[in-house]
């Protein structure tokens, strides 16, 4: 038998050998991007790709080297797209992304739209963006925010998209996707929650919470505590707070916030009842112009993948191959397709940035569906 110093030898010489023939793969690569470039071909051909990886595996013999040789060839291939991305980046071939670069945003008279009612956490995180003085109307749905800034009876709305405990307001994902509509800027609000009924309720009459189930799952080791009241889910926890001084019944509590409780003359039964207490929210501003601000430092995106092993893998190499730091990553079931998904990607960069470019170009070609839905 050979020992490891000489097997580690035969290694090398072979290795030796991959490494010159990649280098020559890649130079001949180099010479395709060329040939594209001048003759505006795209750059990702599955087609060919597949008919390779076919060819591959048929000239290998067990199973375990077939599926070896198929993974190095589409990481070989992969390689050899993102050299083509960045040649035709330097060639200033990459096109136009459809977005307009604004030094401020044009808030002028901008009127804003909020979901809820007066009170709600979306209120508070609207004055702190856009200030006190800013023309605003609420709205009863997220929808209906949304449609408001898409036929323009509202310049920008305000929409919660992810609290720190609870996670990702998974609705406002989905309507990103349905609705031109395009984030612009976010604000984080720390959020308080607290229990609030009508004048003479105490914990021991309460038999039925409401709230956001946002606010009921911001709070539910307090909620947890006092297992016999009904959990009821509303549109908005103000709207919660709302209903509690329309009905007077001292059998039901809402989770609000403090100003909603006052506004809606609540006694506060129990105070920052939120399970953690750095509990905060980011919200978006939605517009429905494709703009983004020259200084903006953060870029979402959202896309679907072909169902097959390693698709995932391969567009997130974008990223990396062009040194964007990508800060975050959710799914989404893609409507009418059951156990398929949508991601939604956040990284930092701005749309005027060459490696943003460049790993746009790939993902949108490699990709299903792929949608800016804006930089901020
Ligand atoms: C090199 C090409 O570009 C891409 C990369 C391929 C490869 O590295 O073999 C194959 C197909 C294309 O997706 C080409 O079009 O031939």
């Amino acid at each position: 038998m050979q020992s490891l110093e000489e097997m580690r030898k035969e290694l090398d010489v072979i290795d030796d050998q991959i490494t010159t023939l990649y280098e020559r793969r890649m130079k001949v690569c180099e010479g395709v991007a060329e040939y594209k470039i001048k003759n505006g071909r795209k750059v990702f051909d599955k087609t060919r790709e597949n008919e390779k990886l076919a060819a591959v595996a048929e000239k290998v013999s067990t199973d375990f080297n077939k599926k070896g040789i198929r993974e190095l060839f589409e990481q070989l291939m992969s390689m050899s797209r993102k050299l083509q991305y960045q040649r035709l980046s330097e060639e200033g071939v990459l096109g136009r992304l459809p977005f307009i670069g604004l030094e401020q945003l044009d808030l002028d008279g901008a009127r804003v739209v909020f979901q809820g009612v007066e009170g709600a956490n979306n209120q508070a995180a609207m004055l702190k963006y856009f200030g006190k003085n800013v023309k605003n109307f609420h709205v009863p749905s997220f929808r209906d925010a949304m449609e408001a800034i898409e036929e323009g009876s509202a310049d920008y709305a305000v929409l919660p998209i992810e609290n720190s405990s609870a996670g990702p307001v998974t609705q406002v994902y989905d309507l990103l996707v349905e609705f031109e509509n395009y984030i612009v800027g976010e604000t984080v609000l720390p959020i308080k929650h607290m229990l609030a009924g009508v004048k003479g309720t105490t914990l021991s009459s309460i038999e039925r919470v409401y709230s956001h189930p946002q606010g009921l799952m911001q709070t539910s080791h307090f909620l947890d505590e006092h297992g016999t009241w009904q959990q009821i889910s509303v549109a908005n926890t103000s709207m919660a707070a709302k209903k509690m001084m329309e009905d007077q019944d001292t059998t039901q509590a809402a989770v609000c916030n403090e100003y909603a409780a006052e506004l809606y003359g609540l006694d506060i039964l129990a105070r920052e009842i939120n399970d953690e207490s750095d509990n905060s929210t980011r919200f978006i501003i939605v517009t429905n112009q494709k703009v983004f601000l020259k200084n903006a430092s953060k870029i979402s995106i959202c896309f679907e993948i072909p169902h097959e092993s390693g698709s995932l893998y391969h567009l997130l190499s974008h990223f990396i191959y062009n040194d964007l730091n990508m800060t975050k990553i959710e799914s989404r079931p893609v409507e009418g397709k059951s156990w398929e998904y949508r991601f939604f990607v956040d990284f930092e960069g701005n749309l005027a940035d060459a490696a943003v470019k460049n790993a746009i170009r790939g993902l949108r070609e490699e990709a299903l569906n792929l949608k800016i839905l804006g930089n901020y």
